[in-house]
């Protein structure tokens, strides 16, 4: 039995208690925020959120049983949930990042045999130990930056050997790292140069051998694909989602991200949990998503760092759209781990508000990978994931950009930063 801990006197305390569902419209504004807020946690479960009065009168005769934390003038927040990830790859590509400030496009590298298709080469000569060095390492640092849970995406092998190297990569961290980690499957992230002109080949493959097999062995819990002009079509998407949810996966994509193409639109139609990306999705992709509840997954530091517009975050919101946001942590379009960072952005490109932005990075994100039971808000019952900032107020969070406040956090109860 441990101790109980009691995190009492935060400035601000947001819980974003949840609702009935993913928040949309002025639901994304509702952080359930209680002013000198107190949280007690027994056996890494929350036990009672409150004021610190209110808390007192409860708890109070156990104070010296319990380990109490004063967060005084700060603010505590959900842990945050970090939604879409591409963290476990081999090598990186600073290269193609001068490459294309000098001028060449992301797609162009791509189908010249660089981006995803670099890393694929460096994650198939990659050693599984090596993988998971180099991903623990991205974990260490989502936790420094205030990140309890994320998503993580196979897709840099496209090769069953390697798709499974990726995600057994991410079961064994998600047995012995804090960070929880969701695992999706993305065989088609790219068609493979060995499949160049033998694509529907290549389609075939996964829908035949390697989603069995990776349903069969519980290693993933979504399948998601790269819908994009150029990778893969609107109709093979298709196919590929729904042989997923045959296999008990549930469908994601990659949509309209580069071109407009439809994904949206094919996202509410075969009902994916999420769309990823939206920069040039269509508004009548928007209405439909909005009438499916399918999560817009929205990336604005991928935006910033290929240099695009950023999606319609705001647009979305209105149209009653649950908006989640996320790093897309990976080695080509969006190499960083900082969800702060994500915040700031989705407030200045994307004309979100503080607390929209917070919403979107806890509450929405847990319901965009199917944890809202457990995380994404400060509510009894749920584990106890928190973070303390070195700031008194949630506006102030995101108006201080660029900056990694974290204080302190905790997973299921234990102090981990
Ligand atoms: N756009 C496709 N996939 C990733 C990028 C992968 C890469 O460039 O390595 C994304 O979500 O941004
Ligand atoms: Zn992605």
């Amino acid at each position: 039995m441990r101790r109980p801990l009691w995190i009492k006197h935060a400035a601000q305390l947001v819980t974003v208690a949840d609702g009935n569902g993913p928040r949309t419209g002025a639901g994304m504004s509702e952080l359930g925020l209680i002013e000198d807020g107190s949280v007690w946690i027994e056996n890494g479960e929350i036990k009672a959120v409150g004021t610190t009065a209110e808390l007192n009168t409860q708890f109070g005769e156990w104070e010296e049983d319990a380990d109490v934390f004063e967060a005084y003038g700060k603010l505590v927040t959900p842990g945050l949930v970090d939604p879409h990830t591409h963290f476990v790859y081999g090598g990186s590509r600073e290269r193609e990042f001068e490459m294309r400030l000098e001028g060449a496009s992301y797609m162009d590298i791509m189908n010249a045999g660089g981006g995803i298709h670099a890393t694929a080469r460096m994650t198939r000569d990659a050693t599984e130990k090596d993988l998971y060095l180099q991903a623990e390492r991205r974990l260490d640092s989502f936790l420094r930056h205030g990140v309890t849970t994320v998503e993580g995406k196979s897709g840099y092998g496209m090769d069953l050997e390697t798709e499974l190297k990726q995600l057994d990569v991410m079961k064994q961290l998600n047995e012995r790292h804090p960070v929880d980690i969701v695992p999706t499957f993305m065989g088609a992230h790219a068609v493979p140069p060995e499949y160049k002109g033998r694509e529907e080949e290549f389609v075939s493959l996964i829908i035949d051998e390697m989603i069995p097999a990776v349903a069969s062995e519980k290693l993933a819990v979504f399948n998601d694909v790269f819908c994009e002009v150029g990778v893969y079509t609107p109709e093979q998407s298709r196919r590929i989602l729904e042989a997923g949810k045959r296999h008990g996966l549930t469908p994601k994509i990659h949509a309209d991200e580069i071109e407009p193409y439809g994904g949206a639109e094919l996202a509410a139609e075969v009902g994916a949990i999420s769309a990823e990306h939206l920069l040039k999705a269509s508004d009548g992709g928007i209405r439909k998503m909005e009438e499916a509840g399918v999560i817009a997954c929205l990336l604005p530091a991928t935006a910033l760092y290929l240099r695009e517009k950023a999606a319609r975050g705001r647009e979305m919101i209105d149209a009653g759209v649950p908006v989640a946001i996320s790093t897309d942590c990976n080695p080509g379009s969006s190499p960083t781990t900082s969800m702060p960072l994500v915040m700031n952005l989705a407030c200045i490109s994307m004309r979100m508000t503080p607390a929209e932005a917070l919403v979107a990075a806890t509450i929405n994100a847990a319901y965009a990978i199917g944890v809202q039971d457990k995380a994404g808000s400060i509510e009894q019952g749920k584990q106890a994931d928190l973070v303390m900032w070195n700031v008194k107020s949630y506006q102030e969070l995101q108006y201080l950009f660029g900056i990694n406040h974290v204080s302190a956090v905790w997973k299921k109860g234990e102090r981990v930063v």
